[in-house]
Parts: C-alpha cells; structure tokens; sequence
C-alpha cells in the first residue's frame, strides 16, 4: 500500500508507504488523494496527521518519474490545494527529511511538527528544476523572500532547529514527532484554519523587493554560472510577490517546463543517479558491493599534516572517528596541529548553532610524532610528500607496527598502488583513498584498488568513503588513475593553445563560460605549477636529463609545450610565488590578474619558435580541450581502469569543477554526439599527428561507427572493468 490510514481517536494518522525515501510516485499521489478523501468524508475523523514510514517523511517527487507519463498523473500541486482546503486540521509529522516535493506537501498541512534529527529543503536546484508543487510560492509566503529565496536556490537541507528558527515548522520535538502532531492536532480541533493556509497569506514586501531580486539575479549568475535552475527559482520567486497564488503556481510550472527543455535537469539527474550507482562497486573477480561485508573502522591515523592531512583529519574527526596525527618533526606537527585546531574550533561553532553538542559530534584528534602509537588504529591514510621512495619508507614504517589486520591507505595522486603495497607484510590490505582538497570540504573519493587489494579492504574503503560523507569512486591503478590522468590530454591542449596565440585569460574564460569552477590556468596557478614541474623534471621530460640536442618543443617525437617550465624556472610556481600563469595581490594571494610579463613571454616564445598565430575561438577552445579530456576518459573506460562512463562523470562532477548541469565529460561527448567528437577528433589528429592524445580512443571509434547509442548502452561495449594495462 503506497499510504495507510488509521484512527488515533478522533485522528486519523495517514501514513506514506514507499520505500526506501517515500518518494511520491504516481502510485503514493493517487494513494494521498483516496485516503485524504477517505479522511475528510469520515465524519468520526476530526484532525489529520501525515508522516511517512520508516521514520521519512519523503524525499519528494519520485524523480524517475520525469520524463515519463508517470509525472502526469495526479499532480502534486492538486494534492496540496485539496490539503490545504480541508476543514479538518493537518498537521504533518516530520521525521528524517521532508524534501522537495515532501516539503512541499509539508507546506500545504495546516502545521509542521518536526523531529530534532530532521531535515527539511526544496533541493530541486541541484537536480535541474525548481520545486513545482507550490512550493516557490508558499514558502516566500510563509517565511519571507530573502530566506525563501537562500533555500530555494542553495537548495541546502536545513536542520529542524533552524526550521523552527526560519518558521517553517512550528513545532520541533525531541521524541516521536508522530505522537506530538498527534496531540497538536486534537488541541487545533475547531480552531479557525484560514490563517494556516499559506496560499492566502501575502508577501509583507517593501518598494526594495524588485532591487533585491534583481541584485540575487546578478549574484546568483556568477556564483552558478551557466545553471539555468537557480535564475529559474529566483524568477518563481518574484512571481510570488507580483502575482496572486494561483498565478504564481502556474508560473511556476511554465518555468519547469522551459527548464526540462534545456536538457539541464536530465544532465543534473543522471548526474544525481551515477552518484548512488557509483557506491555499488563491482569488481573484475565478479563480487559487487553486496557481496563483501566493511570492516569497522573505530580508530584512524592520519600520517602527514600538510595541505590534504589536515582536511583528511578533519573528516574523520567529523564522522566521529578518533585520530592518531602523526608527523615528520616538532615543527611540522605544531604547525598541523594549530590548522587542526583551528579547523575543528570552526566545526564546533557550527555545531553549536544547529543546536548539537560538539563532543558528540567530534571526535577526539591526538598529535604525535610516534609511530609506536600507531599499534591499535584499524585504518592508517598516509598523506606526506609525493614521493615514492618516502611512501615506501612510511609504508615499511607501518607495515612492522601497526595490527595485522589494519588497512593501510595512500592519499596519492598517482602513483604505483602496487609498488607502495609491494614493500608491506599485507599487500592485500593497502589500498589508494585519493580525496581532493581541501579533503574536507570536496566530496569526491577515488578509491583505488591494487593488483593484490583484496575485497573486504574495498568494502571498508567505500564504506568509510559513506562515513566521511564522501561521493566514492572504485578505480583501477595506473599512472594518475582517473580524474588527473583525463587532465593530462587537457592541460596539454590548453598549452598547445597559448602557444597559438590565446592567452591564459582567454582560454580560462570560455572554460568557466563552459561551466567550469576554474578555468585550467587558475586551477594550474591554484595547484602549483612546481608540483607538475617536479613530475616532468623526474621523468626526464625537463631539466639537466633531457638529451642534448632535443628540439624544444618535442619530447620522443611527440609535440611537447616547455612553457610551464619555462614559468618555474623563472620562480613563477602559481599563487604560492604570487606569480604564474597570472600574477597575484601577493604570495598566496588568490586574486587572479592578467599579467603583462605573461602576454609579453608568450609573444616572444611564439616568435622564437616561428609558431604561426592563429588564436582559437571560444567553441574551438572548449572542443579541444573538452573532447581530449572525453577521449582520455574512453581509453581509461578500455584499459579497464573505470567500471562505466557513469563514474568518470561522478569524478569529473565532484572532483574536478565540472559543470553538472552538464553531466560530466562522457555524458557531454555523448550529448554533443559520439560520431562528432570523433570526427572532430579524427581531423585534429590527421593534421597533427605527433599529438598521440588526439588520436580517437579506440571504444570511441566504436561507439561512433554505431551511431553512438545512449551511454547506458556503453557497459555492453566496455566488458568487466579488468585492468588491461
Ligand atoms: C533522500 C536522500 C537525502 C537520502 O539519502 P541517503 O539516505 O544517502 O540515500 P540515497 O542512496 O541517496 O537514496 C536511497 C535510494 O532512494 C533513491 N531516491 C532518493 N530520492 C529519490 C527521489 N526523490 N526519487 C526517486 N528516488 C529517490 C536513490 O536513488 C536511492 O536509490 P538507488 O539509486 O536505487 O540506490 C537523498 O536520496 C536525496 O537527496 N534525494 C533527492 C531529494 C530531492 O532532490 N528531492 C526533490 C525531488 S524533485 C521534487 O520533489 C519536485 C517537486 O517539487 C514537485 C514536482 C512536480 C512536477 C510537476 C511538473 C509537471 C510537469 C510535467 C512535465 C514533465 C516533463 C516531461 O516529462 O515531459
Ligand atoms: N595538495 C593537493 O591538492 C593534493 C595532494 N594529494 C597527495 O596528497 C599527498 C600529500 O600532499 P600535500 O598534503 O599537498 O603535501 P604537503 O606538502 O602539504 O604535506 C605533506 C606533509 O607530510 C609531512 N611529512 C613528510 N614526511 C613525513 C614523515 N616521514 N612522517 C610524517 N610526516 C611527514 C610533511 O611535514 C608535510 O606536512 C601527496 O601524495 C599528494 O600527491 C592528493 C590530492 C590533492
């Protein structure tokens, strides 16, 4: 049954029944309206009360349902208008979330009692649309413009503490919110509902409101640049304070509609179900995440407190896991544990304004510089320097004191999993936990398993990944694994560009007008270019080991770009040195200016080298770049190395600024066309050919030579994720 009834005295408890997160599908609406019809009828029925089972109130539009005749049926905005009608008082009982359309429903009940463990939100935004049940309009109306608008458009899950606060519920309670709606309700019987009916109440708005609105319109297309849903919510929004109710909701679902038409919500939501299908690892030996029982991780030790260790720290810390923090020397674990501290004493603030008690939120962080200490941890992550030769010597380190049965993980950003397991007693329980910085803040984790990693040390690294919160991603081990090999071919075109004539700001700005956070020179400048300088350095690609006689701009024949080491070698490591591809307030200064020593540099290289100018265009700018990061993801898909497109797209979503709205890299290539990528490809590669990363992927040219079928399809093409490298 998609919703029970039953009588509590003169109460009759409607109950939403559709696991696992009660969305309300076309079988639930078509349930609400013959048990609210049931209910209203019933003349031994006084009062209502809602709630959902399991202890959810419900997670909102079924989103499966969009795009099918499903959405169709019964509408939602229907339901709520009949709600909000009874002359019986509801009263919904919130427990575990009630969002989008669940809040929705929530707002269209007489009142709102909510647990204190609840969540409430309309976080349609972040799935391309905008809450189209009434909720633009009712929620202004109840709370005010400004505080609808930051939860429509920021769509964050707000704490029932802070939903008493805001006014969107009336009642929060620490035991069952059930039984208190229950006892709201008979205390409301008879007592006159129309000021409960927020479609009738009006917005108290002031002369300011348009300048508001309009203000948030500018604010909100730089902060989301490109995203359709945020202006789409901030426009229903006006509409609830220009127009009367029912206006305002048909608005609403004319902005819905002209937003499915962009293509952004399917993007958003494929985007949304790739994150939940990424979790459900499988493996070449055939296990998949159902199969392998996590280890418990009660205690962790963090090995390095720089840049990605304390944000490493942190997230443990925050899912109540406490830390053994180790360092090199005094001086290093003081300087950790003051950035620790101070991260947590944050933390902690935030806590205490949602109501919650720190210390039972945080767990405890001990800072040593003994590894001695690290005999009784269940899971060690090693997050010190880049350097093989060191991680073998703290994983040896590891390896003789911690328990038999502890995890070993690297935080490494590419390098061999298996040589750093190859130097441990327990290669089977080493495995790679890539987390992106700052580590508590970015979502996403590539988890990356070895040649020897056995399954239940995958199953505790994904499951920790759940704990700490994280989106994450099984991967297999090459060089760089997924995320920064893809950039590999990306940055390459970016350089390449420069040297034909674009400039930093140029290529960055049609990356960012594309969607991206940050365009590849600010990220370079952001990350420090003496990190990949380094890199080539040891490679022999730069400095003192390249042959004599190399050409400048090839390295093995192939076409090689030297700018960025020519930056480091004149001291220009990004925003670290205050100077890189642009230049900076000061060091670490995070303003970024075009700078003319860079626009005067590249004029000179380019007449040193006789490179004919021919600057790109935007759109050229964006393919190139764009479809060779696509085609790096293809051979990554063919060397086994991911599972399925899906997950390159969760990495490239959360890992790397990829605009959702626009998928993820394989979704585009397969949005714009896989025959077009390949052609595109095909002809740079013909004209170029000591590019070798232009060169079509072979499972491209297969995709393409089909017609380039639905990206659900391309599994049936890729095979078992075994790594062919
Ligand atoms: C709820 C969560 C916070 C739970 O998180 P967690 O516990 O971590 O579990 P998950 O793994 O995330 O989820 C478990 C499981 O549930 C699935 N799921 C979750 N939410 C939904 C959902 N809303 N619908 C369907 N399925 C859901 C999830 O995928 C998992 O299953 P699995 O994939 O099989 O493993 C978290 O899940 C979460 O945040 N969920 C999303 C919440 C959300 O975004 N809610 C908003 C939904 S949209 C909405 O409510 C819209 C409305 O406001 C009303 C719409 C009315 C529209 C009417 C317009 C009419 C126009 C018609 C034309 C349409 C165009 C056309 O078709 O042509
Ligand atoms: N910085 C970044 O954006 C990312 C870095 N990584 C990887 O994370 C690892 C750490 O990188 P960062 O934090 O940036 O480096 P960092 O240079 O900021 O910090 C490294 C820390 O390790 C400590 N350390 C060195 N030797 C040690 C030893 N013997 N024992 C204990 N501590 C020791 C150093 O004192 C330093 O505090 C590297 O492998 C890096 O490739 C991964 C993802 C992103």
């Amino acid at each position: 049954m998609a919703a029970t009834r039953r009588l509590v005295n003169t109460v009759a408890v409607i109950t939403i029944n559709h696991p696992p997160v009660n969305a309300l599908s076309s079988s639930v609406r078509h349930a609400l309206v013959e048990e609210f019809g049931k209910a209203s009828k019933d003349p031994t029925v006084e009062a209502i009360v809602l709630n959902g089972s399991n202890g959810k109130f419900s997670a909102g539009a079924d989103i499966r349902e969009f795009g099918t005749s499903a959405i169709k049926t019964v509408s939602l905005e229907d339901i709520n208008g009949t709600i909000e009608a009874s002359q019986k008082p509801v009263v919904a009982a919130i427990e575990g979330i009630a969002l989008g359309g669940g809040l929705e429903l929530a707002l269209a009940c007489h009142y709102r009692v909510a647990d204190i463990q609840s969540r409430v939100g309309l976080p349609e935004v972040l799935i391309g649309i905008l809450p189209a049940a009434g909720g633009t309009q009712r929620l202004p109306r109840l709370i005010g413009i400004p505080a609808a608008l930051d939860v429509i458009v920021r769509g964050r899950h707000i704490p029932a503490t802070e939903a008493l606060n805001l006014g969107i519920v009336d009642e929060v309670v620490q035991g069952s919110a059930v039984d208190a709606a229950i006892q709201l309700a008979q205390k409301v019987i008879g007592l006159p509902l129309n000021k409960r009916r927020l479609s009738t109440l009006r917005i108290s708005s002031n002369l300011n409101m348009e300048d508001f609105l309009d203000t948030t319109v500018e604010k909100t297309k730089k902060q989301f640049r490109g995203a359709q849903a945020p202006m789409a919510c901030i426009e229903a929004v006006r509409a609830s304070v220009l127009l009367p109710y029912h206006r305002g909701v048909e608005k609403e679902r004319q902005l819905f509609l002209s937003l499915w038409a962009t293509g952004q919500p399917q993007a958003q939501q494929y985007a949304f179900f790739s994150e939940r299908e990424a979790a459900k690892w499988s493996h070449p030996s055939g296990a998949r995440w159902y199969s392998e029982e996590p280890k418990l991780v009660r205690t962790a030790a963090v090995i390095g407190l720089g840049t990605m260790g304390r944000g490493i720290v942190i997230s443990l810390s925050k899912a109540n896991i406490p830390v053994i923090a180790i360092e090199q020397d005094a001086y290093q674990l003081e300087m950790g544990k003051k950035a620790v501290n101070s991260l947590l004493e944050r933390e902690a603030e935030k806590l205490k304004q949602q109501g919650f008690s720190p210390g039972s939120k945080l767990a405890s962080v001990h800072f040593t510089l003994a590894f001695g200490e690290l005999q009784d941890v269940d899971l060690v992550i090693e997050a010190v320097y880049e350097n093989m030769e060191l991680k073998k010597e703290i994983f040896r380190k590891l390896s003789s004191v911690c328990k038999s049965n502890a995890f070993l993980c690297t935080n490494t950003s590419g390098l061999n999993i298996d040589e750093i397991a190859s130097v441990t007693d327990r290669p089977n329980q080493v495995i790679g936990t890539h987390f992106f910085s700052p580590a508590n803040i970015m979502k996403l984790l590539e988890v990356v398993r070895g040649q020897q990693t056995s399954l239940t040390t995958i199953a505790t690294a994904m499951n920790l990944g759940k704990i700490l919160g994280k989106v994450t991603v099984l991967v297999g081990n090459c060089p760089l694994f997924v995320g920064n090999r893809m950039l590999g071919p990306y940055l390459e075109q970016a350089s390449y560009l420069l040297e034909e004539g674009c400039y930093p700001e140029t290529v960055d700005r049609a990356m960012e007008e594309f969607g991206f956070a940050m365009g590849p020179f600010r990220m370079m400048d952001l990350a420090g270019l003496d990190v990949g300088w380094r890199s080539r350095t040891e490679k022999g690609l730069t400095g003192a080991n390249v042959p004599q006689g190399t050409p400048a701009r090839k390295r093995l024949g192939n076409r090689y770009s030297p700018l960025a080491d020519l930056l480091c070698e004149s001291g220009r490591f990004g925003q670290k040195t205050g100077k890189g591809w642009y230049q900076y307030e000061k060091p670490g200064g995070r303003t970024a200016r075009p700078d003319p020593w860079v626009k005067d540099f590249l004029q000179k290289y380019r007449k040193t080298h006789q490179i004919k100018q021919q600057p790109s265009n935007q759109e050229q700018i964006v393919e190139r770049c764009v479809y060779a990061l696509a085609n790096e993801g293809f051979r990554i898909l063919e060397d086994g190395i991911a599972s399925c497109p899906e997950d390159i797209d969760v990495i490239y979503n959360n890992g790397y600024g990829w605009p959702k709205y626009r998928g993820g890299p394989m979704y585009y290539a397969s949005f714009v066309g896989l025959p077009k990528v390949f052609n595109t490809l095909e002809k740079y590669y013909k004209a170029n050919a000591d590019v070798p990363s232009m060169k079509p992927a072979f499972l491209l040219k297969k995709l393409a030579a089909v017609g380039g079928p639905p990206i659900k399809e391309w599994r049936l093409q890729v095979g078992k994720p075994v790594n062919k490298l």
